[in-house]
């Protein structure tokens, strides 16, 4: 494909579905560093996108941004049909709740087990009370990632696999609808890598999730991604497929097809 056509192909992405995520000339600098400085981005729902990019790039920054961690300096961004910038603390409390953000160390309590881990923001964010109903929801998760048996075990007896199935585990408890990963696979090898993308795509039908996924690991971009978003000095600067981006003659995009 031309790569004129890649670049000029809208970064918002080309279906009339609905939007879950609108972001729109998205800026923030931290003291001099200017580090987002036009980002542009629709995710549809049901849609995982993954953003490429080169060290430092903002990537983490934008993600961080969307799930109300950091407060951007200019521009729109909707979640779920309102700007978070415009939210009241309520508001944005509720909109975190459906926001689930997958960290690369997956964030485990060590002394907890598996079981503790998982009830943990049941009881404590969502302040559910029904024993029967956490126990439920709790083997419910575990079976979606395949980890039944490792429910009263802690996070030091599990495999880095594991813990990372763990992680998406105690993200996907809360039912979130939106999902953002921070290079999901980081640390694996290749074949615990390739299992935990394709639990990714799994657990996104199961779930009904839209998803930002930033990795390295073109595998799993290629195995998780219905569209790639590259990302540059502060900027979107081309979308496409895997297979379309792969293709293209921009030295830049095509470095990471390498
Ligand atoms: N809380 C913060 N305070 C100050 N600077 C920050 C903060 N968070 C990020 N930065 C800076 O923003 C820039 C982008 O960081 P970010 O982590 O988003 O990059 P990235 O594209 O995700 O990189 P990587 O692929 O290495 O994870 C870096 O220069 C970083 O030092």
């Amino acid at each position: 494909m031309d790569d004129t056509l890649v670049q000029e192909k809208t970064i918002t992405g080309e279906t009339a579905d609905e939007v879950v995520i609108r972001i729109e000339h998205l800026q923030k600098s931290f003291g001099d560093n200017k580090v987002l400085k036009d980002i542009n981005l629709e995710l549809h729902k049901g849609e995982n996108i993954v953003v490429l990019g080169r060290s430092g790039q903002g990537k983490s920054v934008t993600i961080q941004c969307i799930a109300g961690l950091l407060e951007p300096d200019e521009g729109k961004l909707e979640v779920l049909g309102k700007d978070i910038r415009e939210m009241s603390v309520d508001e944005l409390r509720d909109i975190r709740m459906k926001i689930g953000f997958l960290f690369q160390s997956g964030a485990l309590y060590d002394s907890m087990t598996v079981r503790e881990n998982l009830a943990f923001p049941l009881t404590r964010v969502l302040k559910m009370k029904d024993e029967a109903e956490i126990e439920k929801r709790i083997k419910d998760v575990l079976e979606s990632v395949g980890l039944e048996e490792a429910i009263d075990k802690l996070p030091s007896d599990l495999s880095g696999g594991m813990r990372k199935r763990v992680g998406l585990a105690r993200t996907l408890i809360m039912r979130p609808e939106i999902m953002l990963y921070d290079e999901p696979t980081t640390g694996l090898d290749p074949i615990t890598s390739r299992e935990i993308s394709e639990l990714i795509i799994k657990l996104q039908e199961k779930y009904e999730t839209s998803s930002i996924i930033i990795t390295h690991d073109m595998a799993c971009a290629r195995i998780v991604a219905d569209r790639i978003v590259v990302m540059n000095d502060g900027e979107y600067i081309a979308t496409g497929t895997f297979d379309e981006l792969a293709k293209s003659p921009d030295e830049l995009i095509n470095n990471f097809f390498k």
